[in-house]
């Protein structure tokens, strides 16, 4: 029986254009190949929404993501939108919709994948093996706290408050030892205890819930720390749960660790099965409208999809493995070309996963409900 489901597809600025398409030209292959029947509605969101319509995030956008089963965005931002009043930001809307769809779980995944040790500047034997999953609060901290500008007598003030509540860090270490129990069974918590009250409560609560999870083991580490030991003892790391803005420094550290920030894909989830999937990079205005950029990152986040929101693991599966072929085969984007290397457009890059994926058979041995 065809799978019906609905997809609201927000492809936002610079790159976003061009990966997403990439995204969702794999994800009607995988359906037609998995039995799915895609409704799938565009939106606009972004810098590109404030061109066309003066809003970051019209109200049609927010109502299409509330009716869909899953969101897949592109990225937001540019230099263009960098100088608007806070109500017309780029950033903001994506703030906005995460906290409006619930999405208090943001996974972002880095995996080696073999072949590409060479494009890291790290050494490969520091790289061997390296299976990271970073999980970052997304609705709390200190993107979200009241923000002040004063003038005072000695000039202009500035100020972001982070605010965490324990339900809030509760609920999302939670997740982390969840995941953990299916992946090597350690959760790296990291945060800035010595100095920060709020990673004093995270600390505590981290440490009430790790009662509940006796058979995952729990380390504590400050964020100066980790970001030393991610580049310096990668395979250290199993699960790693953070606060909202440590999350968003150390993905994209962990990118270096892969080979390109072009590869990391990342999913935002909270109660129930809706979600959104985005790459871990932003808009890359650098490179837009090229077609040069990476389109793995949303490739893989099309993956999460597959797996957080419709519960389909094979299809999920496929979708990797697909990617895994194209780059063993020494397919390369700009990013990860060698001097010399002949490097593939964007879209070259997904017609060659889409020719993969055709080869792609549902692996009986996987179980069709994913794990949640
Ligand atoms: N989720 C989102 O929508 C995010 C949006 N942003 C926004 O994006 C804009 C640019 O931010 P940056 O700090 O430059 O970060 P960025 O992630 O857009 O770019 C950083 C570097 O990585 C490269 N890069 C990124 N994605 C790539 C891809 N798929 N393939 C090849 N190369 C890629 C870029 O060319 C650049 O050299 C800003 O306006 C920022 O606010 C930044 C991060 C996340
Ligand atoms: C709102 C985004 C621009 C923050 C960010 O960099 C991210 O989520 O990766
Ligand atoms: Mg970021």
């Amino acid at each position: 029986m065809t799978k019906q489901r609905h997809v609201a597809v927000l492809p936002g600025d610079g790159i976003g254009p061009e990966i997403v398409e990439e995204g969702v030209k794999v994800m009607k292959q995988a359906g037609e190949q998995f039995g799915y029947h895609f409704q799938v509605d565009f939106g606009l969101i972004g810098g590109s929404a404030v061109d066309r319509v003066q809003n970051p995030l019209p109200t049609e956008t927010l109502q299409i993501c509330w009716e869909a089963d899953a969101v897949l965005l592109g990225a937001v931002g540019g230099p263009a939108w960098d100088k608007n009043p806070p109500e017309l930001r780029p950033e903001k809307a994506l703030l906005r919709l995460r906290k409006e769809l619930g999405l208090f779980a943001n996974l972002r995944p880095a995996k080696l994948f073999s072949g590409l040790e060479q494009s890291s500047t790290l050494k490969a034997e520091v790289l061997e093996g390296v299976d990271l999953l970073v999980v970052r609060e997304l609705t709390g901290g200190i993107y979200f706290g009241e923000k002040r500008r004063e003038q005072t007598e000695r000039g202009e003030k500035a100020t972001d408050t982070l605010v965490y509540q324990d339900y809030e860090v509760e609920r999302i270490l939670r997740r982390a030892f969840e995941w953990a129990r299916n992946r090597r069974k350690k959760v790296t918590s990291v945060d800035k205890a010595n100095v920060l009250e709020s990673s004093r409560l995270w600390r505590q609560v981290a440490e009430r819930v790790a009662g509940e999870y006796p058979d995952v083991k729990l380390d504590h580490m400050l964020v100066d720390n980790c970001a030393m030991q991610i580049i310096h003892r990668p395979t250290d790391f199993d699960v790693i749960v953070t606060e909202n803005m440590f999350g968003d420094i150390l993905s994209d550290e962990a990118a270096i660790l892969t080979g390109s920030i072009g590869l990391l894909p990342s999913a935002s989830i909270g109660e129930g099965n809706r979600g959104l999937y985005e790459p871990v990079h932003g808009s890359a205005p650098g490179i837009a409208g090229e077609g040069v950029a990476n389109p793995v990152a949303t490739i893989l986040s099309v993956a999460m999809m597959f797996r957080h929101s419709f519960g389909d693991e094979q299809a999920a599966r496929a979708i990797e493995a697909a990617v895994t072929c194209v780059l063993n085969q020494g397919a390369r984007t700009m990013d990860l070309a060698a001097p010399g290397d002949l490097a593939l457009s964007t879209d070259q890059f997904g017609d060659r996963v889409i020719e993969e994926l055709k080869q792609q058979q549902p692996d009986p041995h996987i179980p069709v409900e994913a794990m949640m």
